[in-house]
């Protein structure tokens, strides 16, 4: 498990971290979510030890984050960093030669990765002559060659398509399960909360929420009720106190306090056969609307994307 307390930063007098305290557990994706500038890539170069916290701690599995753990730490960077001439197997076998692999290992290595990562095609291709989107397959790769046992990415799955979402997403998971902890960050919450276990919410360099995706859910935003019955259901309109979000005759999507719920629910049940009655959580994009809807004010570049 890798735990962070308290961790502060300041950039030339002002600061960009607040005590952030997170936890990614080994076996678990945990997703990273903020709008642009709420400290994502500062707290993830922290991890990994390219930046100094001012103050706090950080641990792994109970011990001090010490520089020789970090060997075993892959780190995928926004800023994407490969050799462009480089033909794809040749790079990642050369990385895997630099932690320490054979020449034979790293080979079968890189080739069987970039395979997994649906580049099998590509193998002799040099960087330069793949789309951004591939070019990002080969950096996820790129970071996952050593084995890691900590995997940080930074924004792995912008500019995917669905089909590499899915197979980053297998890479990953498998790496997970392998006992690793994986952590990365992203601004598709719609990806995140298809993907990830757990999640910490940041906000102008404060965690606003953090814990297991329905627990969140559950935790925030707005509760709504779904109905659908037989016959029409307009008369949920005027119930006192509902709000009425979406409505299509015989289905209507609603907020109330759980005890109208239920009356609604009772009324519903008098008039006529009730198909589906059913709470329905908040989705991500939501509860991430309710943290930082403060960014949404400020200058455009620190808001989200
Ligand atoms: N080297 C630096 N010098 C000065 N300010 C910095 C530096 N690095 C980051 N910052 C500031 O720290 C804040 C957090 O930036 P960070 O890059 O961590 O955010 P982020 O959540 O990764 O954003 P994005 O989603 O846009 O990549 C921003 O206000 C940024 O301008």
């Amino acid at each position: 498990m890798l735990e962070l307390h308290d961790i502060c930063r300041s950039f030339g007098g002002r600061r960009v971290l607040h005590d952030v305290s997170l936890t990614a557990r080994r076996g678990q994706l945990t997703g990273f979510v903020g709008g642009n500038g709420a400290g994502k890539t500062t707290t993830m170069r922290i991890i990994l030890g390219v930046l100094a916290a001012d103050s706090g701690t950080m641990r792994l599995d109970g011990q001090e984050l010490a520089p020789a753990s970090r060997t075993r730490f892959g780190y995928m960077p926004s800023e994407r960093g490969l050799y462009p001439k480089m033909k794809l197997a040749e790079q990642i076998g050369y990385l895997a030669r630099l932690h320490g692999f054979s020449r034979s290992e790293a080979a079968e290595r890189a080739e069987s990765l970039l395979t997994r990562l649906g580049l099998g095609e590509r193998l002799n291709d040099p960087l330069e002559a793949l789309s951004l989107g591939n070019q990002q397959r080969v950096q996820i790769a790129a970071a996952l060659v050593h084995d890691p046992d900590v995997l940080i990415l930074d924004e792995p799955f912008s500019g995917l398509d669905p089909l590499a979402v899915d197979e980053v997403l297998s890479v990953l998971t498998e790496q997970a399960a392998k006992g690793a902890v994986v952590l990365f960050s992203s601004h598709q919450l719609d990806v995140v909360e298809r993907l990830c276990d757990d999640l910490v919410i940041i906000g102008d360099g404060r965690v606003m929420a953090s814990g297991g995706r329905d627990e969140l859910r559950r935790a925030h935003g707005t509760l709504r009720y779904e109905l659908q019955t037989e016959t029409d259901a307009g008369w949920v309109r005027e119930v006192p106190g509902v709000t009425v979000d979406e409505f299509a005759a015989d289905r209507v999507l609603f907020r109330s306090q759980p005890a109208v719920a239920q009356a609604v629910l009772s009324q519903a049940v008098g008039q006529g056969a009730v198909r589906r009655f059913a709470p329905v959580l908040p989705d991500l994009s939501e509860i991430f609307r309710e943290f930082t809807a403060d960014s949404y004010n400020q200058p455009a570049e620190e808001t989200l994307r």
